[in-house]
């Protein structure tokens, strides 16, 4: 059987797509989006109009006919906790992510888009691998106040995708692995996967700062910054995500123009990326004490994971823990269009979306 997929991946400033004639890759784009215009929509929702006929006009370019199509695939947003794998979009996700998310991000409209999309061809829209995804123990959830839970919010999609291809590389089955994986790329998460389930993370507001978000800031300061007056709820909120980590000290969210100051002498850039790695480790290392230390590798993943220089430094503090891999990149427009050829397979199968039923169902 022939199966055509369109994969949406709705990121801060871009929309990338791919399409997938089965496993074969026939079209790949990464659409940018203004950000003097995206600064115009007050909610991520809003955005959804623009994007969609931005990846029509791509797919209409590009002389594919949406009437060809099998499935399509977002990557699953800010849901409440689900379990990895795909899930079919229903009308419950929707009204979920349009008006009660979990927290207000890009991949939000990932399922909405691919619903919009796939609804009038009669076809399935699915989530895969949702940011969302949920494997903690019960000892992972506490924060440290009552009532206030800490929550698996990940990269999940590209990090388990890693931790399986590594397996399948080394001839193992992911399942029979413990292994940690640090995505670094505009967001950090470092998270562990002990025998095939992803039990624990460090988040992106838990652990280390990262091109544009803060990671882990002292609370008591945070609080009073609250606080002062001098900033509203929206404000603060965007000095942790979007204009916190480096751009908050270098001006630029992209670290290859941070090698660049630093080949130049600039001493605050290379405090900068040393303290970045440094915290990357720091992550690593706290993950493995989930494991008792029994690591079978450490991988690093990512964009970020392209920079000899970063790498090399984070290896230095953790290769003490286990082996390092590198790989560099996302592979979430793959990970999401074969996620799905194995459900039309019928290798694996969709979930139904259910409020109620979430992560411990
Ligand atoms: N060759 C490279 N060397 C160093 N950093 C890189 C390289 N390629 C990409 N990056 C950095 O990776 C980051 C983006 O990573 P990516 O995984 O694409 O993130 P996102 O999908 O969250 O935007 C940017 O900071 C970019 O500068
Ligand atoms: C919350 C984890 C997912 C995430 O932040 O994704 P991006 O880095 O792509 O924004």
């Amino acid at each position: 059987m022939n199966y055509r997929i369109l994969a949406i991946n709705p990121g801060s400033t871009s929309t990338k797509i791919a399409v997938y004639d089965n496993d074969k890759q026939i079209l790949v784009k990464g659409i940018d989006h203004n950000t003097a215009d995206l600064e115009k929509y007050d909610r991520v929702q809003d955005q959804f109009d623009m994007r969609k006929s931005e990846v029509l006009k791509v797919l209409q370019e590009n002389n594919i006919e949406i009437n060809t199509l099998s499935a399509v695939v977002g990557r699953g947003g800010l849901l409440p906790p689900v379990k990895s794998g795909a899930y079919l979009v229903n009308d419950q996700m929707i009204d979920r992510l349009k008006n009660r998310p979990v927290i207000e991000h890009a991949s939000n409209l990932g399922a909405i888009i691919s619903y919009e999309i796939a609804r009038p061809l009669g076809i399935n829209a699915y989530i895969y691998d949702s940011v969302a995804v949920d494997e903690f123990k019960d000892v992972a959830r506490l924060s440290g106040i009552s009532g206030m839970d800490r929550e698996s919010l990940s990269h999940a999609l590209n990090s388990r995708a890693m931790a399986i291809k590594y397996a399948k590389e080394n001839n193992t089955n992911y399942s029979d692995l413990n292994l940690i994986v640090a995505h670094l790329g505009g967001g950090i998460t470092v998270s562990v996967h002990e025998k095939g389930k992803m039990v624990d993370i460090v988040s992106d507001d838990e652990g280390s700062f990262s091109p544009e978000r803060a990671g882990r800031v002292p609370c008591k300061k945070l609080i009073d910054r609250c606080f002062s007056g001098n900033y509203t709820h929206k404000e603060m909120l965007k000095m942790i995500r979007g204009k916190g980590g480096i751009v908050s000290y270098l001006n630029t969210v992209d670290v290859r123009a941070v090698e660049k100051m630093i080949s130049e002498g600039n001493k605050e850039a290379k405090l900068v990326h040393e303290a970045m790695a440094y915290q990357v480790a720091k992550s690593i290392g706290e993950l493995a004490t989930v494991v008792e230390g029994r690591v079978d590798a450490i991988i690093i993943t990512g964009g970020i994971a392209y920079s000899k220089m970063m790498t090399a430094n984070i290896k230095k503090r953790v290769e003490f823990i286990s082996k390092i891999e590198i790989l560099p990149g996302e592979n979430e427009l793959e990970s999401l269009s074969l996620g799905t050829l194995r459900v039309l397979n019928k290798e694996e199968e969709a979930r139904e979306y259910q409020e109620a039923s979430l992560a411990k169902a």
